[in-house]
């Protein structure tokens, strides 16, 4: 799936447990879908994301994406019935090769939310109702997170025996101002409902239903989408990496990016429009 085109046909043929529609010109909306079983998180999805998200990083035309939830949640998290079963089996003749297989599993699982992060265009999630284990690893890989009123958030893995390994741990305590707030909420997997989302920064915006959620985080992709192609993925690629790194060593990350990336041709035409006094939309960037 080098190509663009292999990535649009990648795209095109669909998945079992992700359905992935244009939305607005150059906004992919990817819905994870398995509503009867409230989107729990299968073998299938678990590959699925890596080759969904892979196949839009390759796909130039998308320049932003929407996940949203099918049905009445956003999703419960990893599949219990699967885990016990099939996710976490481990074959190996002895405990060393079994532990090996295990770390192998584990490193293929977080590449199913790290892809997010990995995927250059901003990707914005919509949550309703339910957001269990699994779901909140998954958010916290996401560039912009809204929620509607009835959402609520749990890192539920401590109930079921495990440290959360596939993001929360690493994440959470990033977006959330307080390491207090997220020991006690990885400790005790307490229920942590919208308002209190948004006041810990957990998500930026809550709306009254998931309609209002959607059409919110839609319009938000499509204004980003209209945007430098340019501009808008070297500034996630810089907003990245300065999370994870020193200020002075970003700023010279940022000067090595940006002295191929200030010779696009996009500075020169969205510095013409701003002149004008138009705003982006409406003038015309490549795809990147
Ligand atoms: C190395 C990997 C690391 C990853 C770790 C990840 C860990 C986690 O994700 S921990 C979290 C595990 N999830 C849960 O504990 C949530 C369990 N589900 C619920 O609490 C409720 O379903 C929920 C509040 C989300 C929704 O409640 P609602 O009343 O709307 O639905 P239900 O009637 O309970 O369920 C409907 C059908 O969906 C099936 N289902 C729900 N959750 C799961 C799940 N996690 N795994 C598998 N299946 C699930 C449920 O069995 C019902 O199915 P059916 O009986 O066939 O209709």
């Amino acid at each position: 799936m080098a190509t663009q085109a292999g990535a649009q046909e990648r795209l095109r043929q669909g998945f079992e447990t992700l359905q992935v529609r244009p939305e607005k010109e150059h906004v992919l909306h990817v819905q994870l879908h398995r509503p009867d079983k409230r989107n729990a998180m299968n073998g299938a999805f678990w590959r699925e994301m890596v080759e969904c998200f892979q196949a839009i990083t390759q796909d130039s035309s998308c320049r932003a994406v929407v996940i949203s939830g099918a049905g009445r949640v956003f999703t419960a998290g990893i599949d219990l019935v699967e885990m016990g079963s099939e996710l976490l089996m481990v074959e190996g003749e002895d405990p060393a090769r079994k532990a090996w297989n295990l770390r192998r599993k584990i490193c293929a699982f977080q590449e199913s939310f790290s892809v997010l992060e990995k995927c250059p265009k901003p990707v914005i999630v919509a949550v309703h109702g339910a957001c269990v284990g699994a779901g909140v690893d998954l958010i916290c890989a996401c560039d912009i997170r809204y929620c509607s009123q009835d959402a609520w958030f749990q890192v539920k893995e401590v109930d079921i025996g495990l440290a959360a390994d596939v993001g929360t741990l690493q994440r959470l305590p990033k977006i959330v101002g307080s390491q207090s707030l997220v020991n006690e909420l990885a400790f005790t997997a307490r229920k942590m409902m919208a308002p209190e989302a948004q006041s810990c920064g957990l998500v930026s915006r809550v709306f009254p239903d998931k309609d209002s959620l959607l059409q919110a985080a839609i319009a938000v992709a499509e204004a980003i989408a209209a945007r430098s192609p340019v501009a808008v993925q070297g500034t996630k690629e810089n907003l990245i990496y300065a999370r994870d790194h020193s200020v002075p060593e970003s700023l010279r990350y940022m000067a090595a990016w940006n002295m191929g990336m200030l010779q696009s041709q996009d500075v020169v035409t969205a510095a013409q429009a701003a002149m004008d006094r138009k705003g982006p939309e409406g003038v015309p960037f490549s795809n990147l």
